[in-house]
């Protein structure tokens, strides 16, 4: 493909919906290719938008306001960033055929939805996942856990990210207060809920696919090393590259990654989270955009998630080789605040091999991820223990 000069007549541009972490760094990876970068939030000061050439504030929920802002900025590329957009304009302005959605718009429905990837995974590819069913009132959720699910189980909404209203419960009496929780706090709510039954697993990864052209212009995948991971209340707290896995298992992880990819389509990078035990395989769901456990490739790989996804998109070539192991740690917010400041940048930086991202978002929440610790080592195990240690020597406080 041709790419236009950034901010010439005919600059190639892209139009981020979300302007968190995530689309920081694919802002500044596109950029560096000469993409002209406007980025879309809900609301001002994004990390993204703090690099873009331009930023807009909208409710990306809204199918009329994500319109008007691509009439506005007749982006070459929309790359949805969160899971909190209204897919039905992206349906509608991939089918006027100006613009490419990334990966695709279709793409993007079914994983913005759980409902949708989920009855794709399970009912259409038949590749292994918890026992799942939906639910529109309370009634019918307590009729499917007692009689279908079982506990434990995790009760989730249907649109929503990094744990937001998800919660894991034991017995009937959890119940109400999971459903109360799910209908109120998803990023936005789509009337249903999802139970599904809680999987055993040994651990959890993340796989990092990349679909891109080859040098005949095919398309080809491929896979960067596993991610493992650490969460609690469904939001990450640690990760590390590479887990090490079984090679059987890593196949069947491969395959079905790739059963869901290449159903999914398009170009770029995707996130396939699986659940591991033995040697069997679960999936979880898919992003199909840069991971957030996958921030840890910003010190494993040559290319980094952000620059595989920019190639990818761009017909660039990508390699997804590993040059070392690493981990990293996201630095939560302990307090909710409008103005806070960092601490203890030099503590955390004194850890051998470790790198920091303070996303300076322009809120503090409890338990908000408002920077990340990298650090590399010869194993593992020792590059978590400095990435945790580099985490935990920053502080946030009031301005
Ligand atoms: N059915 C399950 N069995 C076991 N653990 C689960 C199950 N569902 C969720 N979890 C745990 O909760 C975590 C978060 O779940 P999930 O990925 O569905 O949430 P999310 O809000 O989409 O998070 P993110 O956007 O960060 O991926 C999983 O990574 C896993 O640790
Ligand atoms: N698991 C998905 C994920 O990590 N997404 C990342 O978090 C941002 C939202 O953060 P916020 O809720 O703090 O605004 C998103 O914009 C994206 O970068
Ligand atoms: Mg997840």
């Amino acid at each position: 493909m041709k790419i236009g000069t950034a901010l010439s007549n005919h600059a190639t541009k892209a139009l981020l919906l979300g302007s968190g972490e995530l689309g920081k760094e694919l802002t500044i990876t596109l950029q560096r290719y000469g993409i002209e970068v406007i980025a879309v939030d809900r609301y001002a000061n994004a990390p993204a938008q703090h690099v873009a050439h331009r930023s807009h504030v909208i409710d990306m929920t809204d199918s009329e306001a994500i319109k008007k802002i691509i009439a506005l900025e007749e982006p070459d590329f929309i790359i949805p960033e969160i899971e909190a957009i209204a897919t039905q304009a992206l349906l509608d302005i991939e089918q006027e055929g100006n613009v490419v959605v990334v990966p695709n718009a279709r793409a993007i429905q079914l994983t913005m939805n759980r409902e949708g990837i989920r009855v794709l995974a399970a009912e259409k590819l038949q590749v292994p996942t918890s026992k799942y069913a939906f639910a529109e009132t309370f009634t019918q959720l307590k009729t499917a856990v007692e009689n279908n699910i079982g506990y434990p189980c995790f009760i989730k909404p249907t649109m929503s990210s990094s744990g937001k209203g998800q919660s894991m419960v034991k017995s009937v009496d959890q119940l109400q207060a999971a459903w109360d929780y799910a209908k109120s706090s998803g990023r936005v709510d789509t009337g249903k809920v999802i139970a599904e039954a809680k999987i055993d697993f040994d651990f959890e990864i993340t796989l990092l696919v990349v679909r891109a052209l080859n040098a005949q212009g095919t398309v080809e995948t491929h896979y960067c090393e596993p991610i493992g991971h650490y969460q609690e209340n469904g939001d990450y707290r640690e990760s590390w590259q590479p887990q090490a896995m079984n090679p059987s298992a890593l196949k069947t992880a491969q395959a079905i990654a790739f059963k869901v990819t290449e159903e999914i389509g398009g170009l770029g990078l995707f996130g396939v989270e699986l659940f591991v035990q033995g040697e069997n395989v679960w999936f979880s769901e898919v992003s199909p955009r840069p991971h957030d456990t996958g921030m840890v490739t910003m010190v494993t790989q040559q290319q980094n998630e952000f620059e595989l996804h920019a190639r990818a998109i761009l017909g660039l070539p990508v390699n997804t080789r590993l040059h070392t192991a690493g981990a990293s740690v996201p630095i939560l917010s302990s307090l909710a605040a409008k103005d806070v400041v960092y601490e203890g940048l030099d503590k955390a930086l004194a850890v051998p091999n470790s790198e920091i991202r303070l996303f300076a978002k322009p809120e503090a929440l409890v338990n908000r991820r408002m920077g990340v610790a990298l650090a590399t080592a010869d194993t593992v195990e020792a590059a978590r223990k400095n990435a945790v240690t580099s985490a935990k020597s920053i502080g946030i406080r009031p301005a």
